[in-house]
């Protein structure tokens, strides 16, 4: 998952993910499946991507009791994804129990998959985190705060804005995985997002991976856009 661009597939069916993949022909592309096409089209969806050959993040952001973290992260192992995720504001315990579910789901001879955990959602301001969620501090301390109690639970990094990127990197290290959603190209439109950051300005912070979906699967030349976020992602002369 390091150094790439992971495509969010939020389509509402597979029907979809065949129509927008078949621009990209024999390309082998990172993809995100996020709860809208995970929740219609079930597991299955994501032992075909995989079996296409396509690295798979499985985003569906758990956020429970630990022993229900634990039996559903178990459940999810044995799916084949690379990458899943949690929400860090579930707690240490609740991370901890996440990975020890992800080992006992994972078969023998099989990389169990990276986690990862959400700080604060790139759609989240300062002003929302300290009015509505409560926590009196910077969200630049908040991110910081959950990157360390992920690290501290032994997860393999976070989803964060590329904002904090190069912060999370310098205190936990550089092996640490700072993936950023919220890209735009600098035309782009912020929709719901409220974080947001060229592809140009992750790649600087040293963001580990950027998380990219609109910008592509809404556009008019899909594969044109996907093409031009990632030369400037991997800072190739545009
Ligand atoms: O975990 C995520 O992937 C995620 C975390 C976050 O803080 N912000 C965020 O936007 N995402 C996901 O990243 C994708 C961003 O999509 P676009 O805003 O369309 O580029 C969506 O699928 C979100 O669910």
């Amino acid at each position: 998952m390091r150094n790439s661009l992971i495509i969010a597939l939020d389509f509402p069916a597979k029907r979809q993910v065949l129509d927008f993949l078949q621009a990209f022909g024999d390309e082998k592309v990172c993809v995100k499946i996020g709860m809208e096409l995970f929740y219609s089209e079930g597991p299955d969806i994501v032992s075909y991507l995989k079996e296409q050959g396509h690295e798979v993040f499985l985003d569906l952001k758990l956020h429970d009791i630990p022993n229900t973290v634990r039996s559903a992260m178990k459940s999810l192992a044995s799916l084949g994804a690379d990458m899943v995720n949690v929400h860090a504001a579930g707690g240490q315990e609740m991370m901890e129990a996440a990975l020890e579910g992800l080992d006992s789901g994972t078969s023998s001879g099989n990389r169990r998959p990276l986690c990862i955990a959400v700080t604060q959602l790139t759609s989240t301001s300062e002003e929302q985190m300290q009015t509505q969620q409560l926590i009196q501090v910077p969200l630049q301390e908040s991110v910081l705060h959950y990157s360390k109690l992920s690290a501290d639970a032994g997860l393999d990094g976070v989803v964060c804005s590329a904002y904090e990127a190069g912060m999370i990197s310098r205190h936990i290290g550089a092996e640490f995985l700072t993936v950023t959603p919220g890209i735009r190209p600098a035309s782009g439109v912020a929709g719901d997002q409220k974080r947001v950051a060229t592809p140009q300005f992750a790649r600087e912070e040293g963001a580990s991976a950027i998380v990219v979906g609109r910008p592509i699967t809404k556009s008019a030349a899909p594969l044109e856009s996907y093409r031009s976020i990632k030369k400037e992602w991997e800072g190739v002369l545009l």
